[in-house]
């Protein structure tokens, strides 16, 4: 876990983050976004006091951060960073070594981790391990910084737009990446982006900041649902909003006992994908599968509008 108290940074006259308080659980993937200048990249670099904060206090699992050195707490906290921070004079496996290499690591032990993160980043360890940054495309970079960033086992790892430079495609691969690894890992994310669509996918949490301050710090679904400044929901984009509060949802969560016609949809698709997927083939009802390829039941077009719209307003308490 993750706690964040009170914390300022002050530039000068500039108040860059401005009393933000947050915490965030273990585990999960929170995303901090906002427009340029907000405070995102400040706020992040306190947690590994890459900046120190002006004033307040941050904790990591009960520990207060400004009990040890910052060097002794980067070693413990994975950051990765656009354009990747990757050493150009060292090889990738040099680059992923780093970390271990300044805790002493035994050789052997670094060689075996090296070629563990490459497997999981699925580079393949006799091409890549001995090729320089400038050999790689910017999809395998990226991979490479987070192997590095990965390094020594790190509970929490800050990512500072780390999927900017990719292209569309290579952004989502490396996406969904990054959600399969930190499901694999357990690590604590902390991710910042300007990109709402990259946070609504990705983030179980999400921190919206403007001016330096936090204005909401919600769940995608609520920040949907229920924006609390007008600010939020400009960010959110209110033209797009039934299309994202569907692309949170699976067919599963709408899945209804009965026949259709056509080839099935599986049921981990998500609603936006579905309804796509209705449009395109102009159809109203479509057979649904699970991963083993069984038929469980229809997806309706009924049924999905039925789930595009805002939450209705809960009754106040009997
Ligand atoms: N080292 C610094 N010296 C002076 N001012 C700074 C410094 N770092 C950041 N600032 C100022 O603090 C404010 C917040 O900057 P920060 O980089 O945290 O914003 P951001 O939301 O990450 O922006 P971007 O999305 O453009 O990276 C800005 O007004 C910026 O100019």
């Amino acid at each position: 876990m993750i706690e964040i108290e009170h914390v300022s940074r002050r530039f000068g006259t500039t108040l860059a983050v401005d009393d933000v308080s947050l915490t965030l659980e273990r585990g999960t993937i929170t995303a901090v976004v906002g427009t340029s200048g907000s405070g995102k990249s400040t706020l992040l670099r306190m947690i590994n006091r890459l900046i120190e904060p002006s004033s307040g206090a941050i904790r990591i699992a009960g520990q207060d951060t400004a009990s040890l050195s910052g060097e002794e707490l980067r070693r413990g906290i994975g950051y990765v960073i656009q354009g990747h921070g990757l050493f150009p004079h060292w090889t990738v496996a040099r680059n992923i070594a780093t970390v271990p290499v300044l805790l002493k690591w035994e050789k052997a032990r670094i060689d075996r981790r090296v070629s563990e993160l490459l497997e999981l980043l699925q580079l393949d360890a006799t091409v890549y391990a001995n090729k320089y940054p400038h050999q790689l495309s910017g999809g395998q970079q990226q991979r490479v910084g987070v192997a590095r960033a990965l390094a020594a086992e790190p509970a929490v790892l800050l990512m500072d737009e780390p999927f900017g430079a990719l292209d569309p495609i290579i952004r989502s691969q490396a996406q969904a990446d990054l959600l399969a690894l930190q499901r694999r890992l357990g690590v604590t994310v902390v991710l910042v982006t300007h990109d709402m669509e990259e946070a609504l996918h990705l983030a179980g949490h999400i921190a919206v900041m403007d001016g330096g301050k936090l204005l909401q710090f919600a769940s995608p679904a609520e920040l949907l649902a229920r924006p609390k400044h007008g600010f939020v929901e400009r960010l959110i984009g209110t033209s797009d909003r039934p299309f994202r509060l569907l692309s949170l949802r699976s067919v599963a969560d709408a899945v209804e006992p009965g026949d259709a016609e056509g080839r099935p949809v599986p049921d981990t698709t998500t609603l936006h994908d579905a309804l796509a997927d209705l449009l395109w083939r102009q159809a109203t009802s479509l057979p649904v599968m699970s991963a083993d390829g069984a038929i469980r039941g229809r997806i309706t077009m009924a049924a999905i509008l039925a789930r595009a719209g805002a939450p209705a307003v809960s009754s106040p308490p009997e």
